[in-house]
């Protein structure tokens, strides 16, 4: 690295925020993003689907339905015609639920320019091809750059501006072609950057979007058992062993233990896990009080993302020989049939391992079919 001419000092490149940023889905945190954007100096434009929640976005500022309460930037526009929305944007961030990226993905091949960098905002494994969110992404963008953000970011607290970390991980080479401090993660990291809104670059894509994957099913579980009536020394426990899920499966597929430390892992991890803000533990609170699955949100539709993927992240994990007892165990629960207490009985009578899972040890459980069956009646 060169010094600098008249200080000595080693010679620091400069990157430089994208400056017009196109965010693809109008939901609730399509539209926090754009409002971290907005907020951030950049021209960003939101392309939705639904010409009632444009038109409010237009001309209240406001998306009651979506985020509640907050008053969005007035630079922000919204708009559904894609091709429009599209048209010079320096970077597009796709932010729909993972089982329509393979779509939006396409169509925003079609419209954005070539250079353009995509950061896919999903948290998910694509069910039919067991693909994470940006390999789908690549599939369908045409050489396009695609990277994600992801961490510990409710949408409603993100937009009324409560301190919020989160990780944007692009690729930082191309051939020889990248360094790092030209990857799109800085610069999309500093177009996300306000006062409240705090952005880490990562290059580690498999490690962060495992991480985000792999969360919302342990959510699930510990609001299943927390509904059910257990207390911290539960959920403590399906926090750390479901960290230890995320490493295997991160590190299976090439990602980086590290990653899985950080905000994306254990971050988002500890966050969707704590508070039923979280629509996977919500869903698992309800349904393990006993609430039925269609009353659950009081009959509304509502993106749980972990109620699908906790198929397509165990499929995913079989495929490549990872044990994930309580995502199985969740699996079993939402999509098998399995009766909750029974299920979870028996994940806790499974034969003692070691901790790391590493050591390749594992005993028989003195725990009898009657300890079982005495565990799944006070969960039941
Ligand atoms: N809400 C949150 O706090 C956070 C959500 N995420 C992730 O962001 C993703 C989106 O979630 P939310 O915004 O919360 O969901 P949401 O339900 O609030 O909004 C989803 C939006 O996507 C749109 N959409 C769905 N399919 C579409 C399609 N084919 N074409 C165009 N638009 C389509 C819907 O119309 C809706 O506006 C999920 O993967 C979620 O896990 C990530 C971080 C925080
Ligand atoms: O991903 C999230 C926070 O980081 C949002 O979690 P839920 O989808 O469970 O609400």
């Amino acid at each position: 690295m060169k010094d600098h001419a008249m200080t000595g000092q080693p010679f620091q490149p400069v990157a430089l925020p994208y400056r017009k940023v196109t965010v693809v889905g109008a939901g609730s945190w399509g539209t926090a993003l754009a409002v971290v954007l907005a907020r951030a100096g950049c021209e960003t434009t939101i392309c939705g689907r639904d010409p009632a929640i444009i038109d409010e976005i237009n001309m209240k500022s406001t998306t009651e339905r979506f985020l509640p309460g907050v008053t969005l930037p007035e630079g922000l526009r919204g708009t559904t015609d894609m091709p429009k929305a599209l048209e010079g944007a320096e970077a597009v961030l796709i932010v729909v639920p993972s089982r329509s990226v393979r779509n939006v993905a396409r169509q925003v091949a079609e419209h954005a320019p070539k250079e353009t960098p995509v950061a896919v905002c999903a948290k998910g494994i694509e069910a039919e091809t067991g693909l994470l969110m940006t390999q789908v992404a690549e599939e369908e963008l045409g050489g396009r750059c695609v990277g994600c953000v992801s961490g510990p970011t409710f949408a409603l607290e993100t937009a009324l501006g409560h301190p919020t970390a989160a990780t944007v991980a692009f690729p930082f080479t191309y051939g020889d072609r990248l360094r790092p401090h030209e990857s799109p993660a800085v610069r999309l990291a500093l177009s996300l950057s306000t006062e409240s809104f705090r952005s880490y670059v990562s290059d580690d894509l498999v490690g962060v979007e495992i991480g985000g994957a792999v969360k919302n099913i342990i959510a699930i579980a510990c609001g299943l058992m927390s509904g059910a009536g257990f207390a911290e020394n539960t959920r403590a426990a399906l926090i750390t062993r479901g960290l230890d899920e995320m490493k295997a499966l991160a590190e299976a597929l090439g990602g980086r233990r590290e990653t899985v430390t950080g905000l994306s892992g254990i971050g988002d991890l500890s966050l969707t896990c704590s508070s039923p803000t979280s629509r996977n533990m919500s869903l698992g609170l309800q349904l393990g009080q006993g609430t039925p699955r269609a009353d659950c949100f009081d009959g509304r539709p509502v993106v749980v993302e972990g109620e699908m993927n906790a198929k397509s992240v165990t499929d995913l994990a079989r495929s490549v020989n990872v044990a994930m007892p309580i995502c199985e165990t969740v699996r079993s629960i939402l999509h098998e049939g399995a009766d909750l207490g029974t299920a979870f009985a028996n994940l806790w009578a499974r034969p003692i391992e070691a901790e790391p899972r590493t050591m390749d040890l594992s005993f028989t459980h003195p725990a009898t079919d009657k300890d079982i069956a005495t565990l799944a009646e006070r969960i039941s």
